[in-house]
């Protein structure tokens, strides 16, 4: 199967000296096309910072990550923007909804920005299944925690990418609506053959992917193929 995601060698260093801390030690991975990844460990083991690198959002001190062929901290930095709005969906846990644009636009606003036109009929369908209908022109502010984080996972899904890195994505919601979010998730990546990359502390939910990586101290100590 072909590699989507690859990293080696990878380090990240946070601070200097006294405060020195190693978020990420010497990491390798190496992730299929077509994986459910789920990435579990104790609070401060660096799995957040993990998902960042991988995602193009901050850089290593050492070490390469490779997403399909191309070295993301080798490109200019609006190279690497491009390359995040075009392949990878981000959910996060400060979901960056805009305000002042309703949920209907600010779930197609990466494809806006990219200057590509929606598949509108397969928007409609993820605002379906996430249950947003009725708030599809409400403001941001105007929803609660548990629909803003489905309108970020929304968001992430719409455009279709190759990848979808989540950080606690179902952290507001209740299990009946986290279970929801993960099903949704896996019908997403069937159909279009996405990777998914997923933090959580839910031992369910991590459960239901197809590969459970274990981080502590920075460093991956479990991997296991379910
Ligand atoms: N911007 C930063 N500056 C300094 N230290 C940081 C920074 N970000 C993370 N760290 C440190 O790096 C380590 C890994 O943090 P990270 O957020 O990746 O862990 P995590 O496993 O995601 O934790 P949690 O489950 O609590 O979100 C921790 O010791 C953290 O304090």
């Amino acid at each position: 199967m072909k590699s989507v995601v690859k990293m080696c060698q990878v380090s990240k260093v946070y601070g200097e000296n006294e405060t020195e801390v190693y978020a990420l030690r010497n990491i390798h991975l190496d992730i299929e096309e077509g994986t459910f990844v789920t990435i579990v460990g104790k609070s401060g083991s660096g799995k957040s910072t993990l998902l960042h690198v991988m995602g193009g959002l901050e850089k290593p001190n050492s070490g390469e990550v490779i997403i399909q062929d191309i070295s993301l901290y080798d490109l200019k930095e609006d190279e690497l923007t491009i390359l995040r709005r075009r392949q990878i969906g981000f959910v996060f846990q400060f979901f960056n909804l805009i305000p002042s644009q309703n949920v209907y636009e600010n779930i197609i606003l990466p494809m806006r920005l990219d200057g590509r036109k929606e598949d509108s009929e397969y928007v409609e369908d993820i605002i379906r299944m996430l249950g947003l209908e009725e708030k599809k022109l409400s403001y941001i502010d105007e929803l609660s925690g548990g629909q803003q984080q489905r309108v970020a996972i929304a968001r992430a899904l719409a455009s279709k990418p190759t990848i979808i890195l989540l950080d606690e994505p179902t952290g507001n919601l209740d299990s009946q609506n986290s279970e929801e979010v993960m099903d949704l998730l896996k019908i997403s990546q069937r159909r279009y053959n996405q990777t998914i990359v997923m933090v959580t502390h839910d031992a369910m939910m991590a459960n239901k992917a197809d590969r459970i990586i274990t981080i502590e101290d920075g460093q991956i100590v479990g991997d296991q193929h379910v």
